[in-house]
């Protein structure tokens, strides 16, 4: 990515909008530093209401990544995609490159990268998907060469638009459990990481949070803060039971996961969104990679002293 971004006149960062905050990467921050760049929030769909709350939520947010724009987007809304294409149409027309202008997405695994370059190819140049999709992490391997969203337009001097589409970058550490449990939730690491009671149980916890709390999940269970007793119900309603009617928690647990990641169990966002709250998150990594910093010249100085009397 690093090599490619001379080339490069616009990097569309991509975060899921129920993480806004846990999804930050400081190793972003540095590589693509005083590069122009536009924010995307994906899964606007699954994490809003477009209510009150959520339209001052994405004020707040707004103002975090000053002077950057942001933009929230549903990959299916036609309008979203629209306004994305937009913004990219009208900096090419300013930069009026001879070679196109060229933009790089990027952002954590599964956050929607590859689905927005395809809906803004469709509605750009009308043109089928130019990257594979799926719903769980580390589809897009290798970095793609340039796809066309808009057209060469010679009257209006425009030579094109092409998008770099990029594999998910993962945060290169995670500070502790909670943030762990809110991106296994939302998709940005394998499955099989997390047992799925575990994030089955955290997710609970959110749902009873909500406004609508227990109502989220009332076709599968009474009102609970018990996850056995939340599962034991989900396998009898869904008849998710093994040998001899034993509940099968693990599938249920998955299976309300997924429930939740496709929009059908609440629309809700898992980090805190409020004024500075951006800032106070990177303060918080400046301490957390001095720290990591400190332990690895402890190690690294443990390393030496047990070399030096072997
Ligand atoms: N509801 C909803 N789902 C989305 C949206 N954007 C992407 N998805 C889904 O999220 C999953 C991941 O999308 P991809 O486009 O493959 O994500 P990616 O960032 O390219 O993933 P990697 O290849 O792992 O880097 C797919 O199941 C998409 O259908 C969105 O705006 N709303």
């Amino acid at each position: 990515m690093k090599t490619m971004l001379s080339s490069i006149d616009l990097i569309i960062e991509c975060r899921d909008y129920r993480v806004p905050l846990t999804s930050r990467n400081p190793q972003f921050e540095s590589t693509l530093a005083g590069r122009p760049r536009l924010v995307i929030y994906t899964k606007r769909d699954l994490g809003s209401k477009d209510h009150l709350d959520d339209r001052r939520r994405e004020e707040i947010i707004k103002e975090w990544h000053k002077p950057f724009d942001t933009l929230f987007t549903d990959h299916k809304s036609k309008r979203d995609v629209k306004t994305v294409l937009a913004y990219t149409k009208e900096l090419a027309e300013n930069a009026q490159s001879l070679l196109g202008t060229r933009i790089m997405i990027v952002g954590m695994p599964n956050v929607g990268k590859s689905s927005l370059l395809n809906a803004l190819r469709m509605a750009g140049v009308k043109k089928a998907k130019a990257a594979s999709t799926g719903a769980q992490p580390g589809i897009t391997r290798k970095i793609a060469s340039g796809v066309k969203i808009i057209e060469k337009d010679v009257e209006r001097g425009l030579e094109g638009v092409y998008l770099v589409d990029t594999p998910g970058v993962f945060v290169p550490y995670v500070p502790d459990d909670e943030a762990m449990l809110k991106l296994a939730l939302v998709g940005s690491v394998k499955d099989t990481i997390i047992a799925p009671t575990t994030l089955c149980d955290y997710l609970l916890f959110h749902m009873n949070k909500q406004y609508q709390g227990p109502e989220l999940y009332e076709h599968y269970s009474e009102p609970t803060n018990d996850i056995n007793l939340f599962l034991d119900r989900v396998c009898r309603k869904t008849g998710r039971l093994g040998k001899g009617g034993v509940p099968d928690s693990d599938a249920a647990a998955l299976w309300i996961i997924q429930r939740w990641r496709q929009g059908n169990l609440g629309h809700f966002v898992l980090d805190e969104v409020k004024e500075g709250g951006l800032e106070a998150k990177k303060a918080e990594n400046i301490k957390e990679s001095l720290s990591q910093a400190r332990k690895r010249m402890k190690a690294e100085q443990t390393a030496r002293s047990k070399a030096k009397f072997e």
